[in-house]
């Protein structure tokens, strides 16, 4: 059992932009995808999902639990979202639907995926809220997306992810959009959420202290090439390639900064 990107390839017309990216997830397993802005980490997780953009073109091979989800037809695609491989994205005000009640889009997926009764998914709706840390719960059920602030949309996006227990987990810098004092908030209750719900996590930052918190496994990309798969623990003591010094020396410039000067860069993020 395990969500496998073999040779992962994706091009746009004649601009390759993702070589040959391979690498393995297992339930439980916590993987994080690293590299600069552009070097093709958020395709990657569209292509495992089925949604890049159009003009896009992936091959090799990516298979969830032993089965070929490349080239499969949309509508199976989908019946697989928010199922057995969810996702939570950068940017909440955005994958959040504006017209909907706060307490369906928490249970759509688990709604979707027909596994609960009306009554059983107002229940589920209302604990997933409470997991998540959202204030007044059951209030904040019968909002819509904005009569919230941004943490408490992104607090939304993840119950949502999980709230059909998948089995795989993708997180695209889930916590960038926010205010740095909510970022760290979020990414506790994520993580905690996380091994939990014993899903495998692909998780997807720029930054690697944000990586040492929440994976146990770096697989480094730079232009869309694998430069570094390595536990992340080694990464942070003898990184063996360029962009993981980077990376690295980056990471503890914002450590050993003070409070207000990194709160300024990071909203300007
Ligand atoms: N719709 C598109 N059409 C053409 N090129 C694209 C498209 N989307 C992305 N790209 C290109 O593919 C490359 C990888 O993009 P991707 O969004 O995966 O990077 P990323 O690592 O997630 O960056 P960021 O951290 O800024 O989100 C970039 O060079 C980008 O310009």
């Amino acid at each position: 059992m395990s969500l496998i990107v073999e040779n992962l390839r994706i091009d746009f017309g004649a601009r390759t932009v993702v070589h040959e990216v391979s690498f393995e997830v297992s339930p439980g397993a916590r993987l994080g995808l690293i590299g600069e802005s552009g070097s093709g980490k958020s395709l990657t997780a569209l292509a495992i999902l089925g949604l890049l953009p159009e003009g896009a073109r992936a091959s090799g091979s990516i298979r969830l639990d032993g089965e070929e989800l490349l080239g499969r037809p949309d509508r199976e695609l989908a019946a697989i979202r928010g199922d057995r491989i969810a996702m939570v994205f950068q940017e909440p005000r955005t994958a959040l639907n504006p017209l909907r009640r706060i307490e369906r889009q928490i249970a759509e997926p688990a709604r979707l995926h027909g596994r609960l009764s009306k009554a059983q998914t107002q229940v589920r709706a209302l604990e997933l809220a409470e997991l998540v840390g959202l204030p007044e719960p059951a209030e904040m059920l019968r909002r819509y997306p904005h009569e919230l602030s941004g943490g408490q949309r992104q607090r939304v996006s993840i119950a949502a992810a999980l709230s059909a227990g998948p089995r795989y987990l993708l997180a695209d810098e889930p916590t960038t959009a926010l205010d740095v004092t909510v970022q760290s908030e979020i990414l506790n209750t994520f993580d905690s959420l996380v091994r939990e719900s014993g899903s495998g996590l692909v998780f997807i930052t720029h930054d690697l202290a944000v990586l040492a918190k929440i994976a146990d496994h770096a697989v480094v990309l730079a232009d869309g090439r694998v430069v570094e798969s390595t536990p992340v623990r080694a990464l942070l003591e003898a990184p063996q390639s360029e962009l993981g010094r980077r990376l690295l020396a980056a990471a503890r410039r914002t450590a050993f900064r003070p409070a207000p000067i990194a709160r300024e860069e990071s909203t300007n993020d």
